[in-house]
């Protein structure tokens, strides 16, 4: 594996792009939203270490996993990072009532109610970021790591949608090897991943394969041969997550005045 060493210089590679990403675009300090699980405990850790004085962690508890928001003051504080509580429960239920009765009233059927219900709480998330990132001159920073960014298992312009990602090439197992390294327990290093999007949601349950299987296929290890399908279709799927939105080219019109 790696050494304490090693793995504490690239913790410190990462903190330095960070300022650097940061200072580039004139900005003042970072945003970064802290749900109690290891990648936004890691991020918030690097975070802290690039900004002491100009960092923002924004908490916004989920009904369906309250006590995520104890552990993600706990690693806030630990960080010594501000804290922003935002509960969005009032907001989510008004905006996917509306929807949900207006398109019902148009006799449309939902056939991806959970689906979209949940990607709103990311949406809702990202809206959050952005209005105390703009509010401050910050950016916000992601949590993506590179099993989530090759498999597309993120929201599109929810929790994918953000200003720089410091762990997109971190395995799963790296991004638990700099929370060690950060100082964070196990308890919230070994902590089972989750979206938090619907209650019992797990992001192995939902994929149908384990971070472990996604990290050796992406260090080109072996796996068996239906992980490795399955990976090969959630990247193909989620292909248009990774780029720009298509734009149609036409070629220009002559005017006729
Ligand atoms: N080919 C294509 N070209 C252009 N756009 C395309 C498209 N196919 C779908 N789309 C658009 O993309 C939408 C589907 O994408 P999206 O809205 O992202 O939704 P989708 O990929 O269906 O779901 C997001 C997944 O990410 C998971 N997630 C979300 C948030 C956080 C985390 C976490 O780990 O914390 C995980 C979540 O549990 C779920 O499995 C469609 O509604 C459509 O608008
Ligand atoms: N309740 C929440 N409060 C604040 N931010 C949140 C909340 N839920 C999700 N987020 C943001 O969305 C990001 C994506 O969630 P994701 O589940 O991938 O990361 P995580 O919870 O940090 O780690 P894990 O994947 O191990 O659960 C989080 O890292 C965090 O920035
Ligand atoms: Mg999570």
């Amino acid at each position: 594996m790696w050494t304490d060493e090693e793995l504490a210089a690239r913790i410190e590679q990462a903190v330095d792009w960070i300022r650097q990403k940061v200072t580039e675009a004139n900005a003042k300090g970072v945003v970064v939203g802290i749900s109690g699980g290891v990648d936004s405990a890691v991020v918030a850790g690097l975070c802290a270490r690039a900004f002491p004085d100009n960092c923002v962690g924004v908490i916004m508890p989920s009904h369906s996993n309250p006590e995520d928001a104890e552990d993600a003051l706990w690693i806030a504080e630990g960080f010594e990072i501000r804290t922003l509580e935002v509960n969005l429960s009032g907001a989510h239920t008004q905006v996917m009532g509306q929807v949900k009765k207006g398109l019902e009233s148009m006799g449309y059927e939902l056939v991806a109610e959970k689906m979209s219900q949940g990607n709103l709480k990311a949406r809702l998330r990202m809206s959050t970021l952005y209005a105390a990132a703009n509010a401050l001159n910050y950016l916000v920073v992601g949590t993506d790591n590179a099993p989530e960014s090759y498999t597309g298992y993120f929201t599109k312009y929810g929790d994918g949608g953000v200003d720089i990602l410091p762990i997109s090439s971190l395995t799963k197992t790296e991004v638990r090897a700099w929370a060690r390294i950060l100082g964070l327990p196990m308890r919230i290093a070994g902590r089972v991943p989750t979206a938090g999007l619907w209650p019992g949601q797990t992001d192995e349950s939902e994929m149908g394969i384990t971070y472990e299987q996604i990290d050796r296929y992406l260090l080109g290890e072996e796996v068996p041969a239906v992980v490795k399908e399955r990976i090969e279709s959630l990247h193909r799927q989620s292909e248009h997550k990774r780029h720009l939105p298509p734009s149609l080219e036409l070629p220009k019109m002559e005017r006729l005045d």
